[in-house]
């Protein structure tokens, strides 16, 4: 068992498992949801309502913080907790996925990415050195290796050589992780190939890594393609490390995910979400934008102990989105946030009472009995 992550308690039905993880800024109780902050901020939050909804890590990244305002400025200022303000945990992704999925101009060399930036046209190459020395610069608690998320239809052929290359960035990662009070999390590849993810895996645990994520999901692939993979792997990723599924969820994403023994996600939906008035809540989603909402004097959701549902009516939080208020983007996201995260408070207490299996059928007859 390593020192930094203990299974607390395993679901006597399933998978699923709660555990600890320590890190330099704190402890984490997993399964987790981790708010992600692209530019050093949870867009439309403030770190304090960010605990108030009960963040307890937010995810930042190397990529766009490498080109604005560059990881040195940042280090100078004293690092990211510093800079934004926030005394709890952060990971930050390596930056790869980013290039892949932001530029235009870029291309994969066995050195690492050149691309041009979609900020000022200045071109860059991003190598595993290059990305750890970001990550460390900005001082995150948890880092990612610099890895090659291939796109979902990529051949078979293709996806082995990838990877192939990927263990060998993996290698690289760890060579140039210097702080080792910073956790340093491998990312296993493969594709929808079985036999691919479990050789990514075995090569990556011959490296040895603090964590395990797995990599190349949530890119457009099939549900069903999602979920076999999650499947196999499971079986195959060590038991006492914590298993990170990057860019995971829906929220019914989230409860498969933990039903299958996965620890710790982050997604953009619940902010990308809240901004376009797409809202979680117990009873579904709610697009607050439709007309059926205004003169609606009840909470958007009556279920729900948040700031957002203890203050304000559906038909206030449809005039502030049609409005174009500013102040719908922040009451929005803050909802959508901690909901998301009172969900992973509900699962890891369901887990605890050996009860998951239960909970997993009963949210989804709730999610998607009630009409919107
Ligand atoms: C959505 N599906 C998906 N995401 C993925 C990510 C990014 C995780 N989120 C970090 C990120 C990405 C963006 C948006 C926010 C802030 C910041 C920039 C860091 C989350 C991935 N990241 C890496 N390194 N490798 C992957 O294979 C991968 C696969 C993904 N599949």
């Amino acid at each position: 068992m390593p020192d930094h992550f203990q299974v607390e308690h395993q679901d006597g039905g399933c998978r699923a498992r709660t555990g600890r993880l320590t890190t330099p800024h704190g402890e984490i109780q997993t399964p987790i949801f981790m708010p992600v902050g692209t530019n050093a901020s949870v867009k439309a939050m403030r770190p304090e309502d960010l605990t108030d909804a009960g963040a307890q890590i937010i995810l930042a990244n190397t990529y766009h913080l490498y080109l604005r305002p560059g990881h040195r400025l940042v280090e100078e200022l004293g690092g990211l907790h510093r800079f934004m303000s926030w005394d709890r945990p952060i990971l930050t992704d390596s930056g790869g996925f980013q290039v892949y999925s932001l530029t235009e101009l870029r291309k994969i060399t066995e050195e690492g990415v050149k691309f041009r930036s979609h900020i000022d046209g200045s071109m860059h190459l991003l190598t595993p050195e290059l990305s750890i020395k970001v990550q460390e610069a900005l001082g995150a608690d948890i880092i990612m290796c610099f890895d090659e998320c291939p796109p979902a239809d990529a051949g078979r052929e293709y996806v082995e050589r990838s990877l192939a290359m990927t263990t060998r960035w993996a290698q690289r990662s760890k060579d140039a992780h210097t702080r080792r009070d910073q956790l340093l999390f491998g990312i296993v590849q493969g594709g929808r190939f079985s036999d691919l993810r479990q050789r990514s895996l075995q090569e990556l645990q011959g490296i040895g890594f603090d964590g395990y994520a797995l990599g190349g999901l949530s890119v457009g692939e099939e549900k069903p393609v999602m979920h076999e993979v999650m499947d196999a792997c499971s079986d195959l990723l060590p038991a006492d490390y914590p298993r990170y599924i990057m860019g995971i969820g829906t929220p019914e994403d989230l409860v498969e995910a933990v039903w299958r023994g996965y620890d710790m996600f982050d997604c953009v939906m619940p902010t990308r979400n809240a901004r376009n008035g797409m809202l979680f809540t117990s009873q579904g989603r709610v697009n607050i934008k439709r007309k059926q909402y205004e003169q609606d004097q009840g909470p958007l959701d009556p279920a729900c102990s948040c700031y957002v549902c203890r203050n304000y009516s559906r038909a206030y939080l449809r005039h502030l989105f049609r409005s174009g208020e500013i102040l719908a983007s922040m009451l929005n996201t803050h909802h959508n946030i901690a909901w998301y995260l009172s969900l992973m408070g509900r699962i890891r207490e369901a887990i605890r009472q050996d009860q998951f299996e239960a909970f997993r059928k009963e949210f989804y007859h709730q999610q998607h009995t009630t009409a919107e």
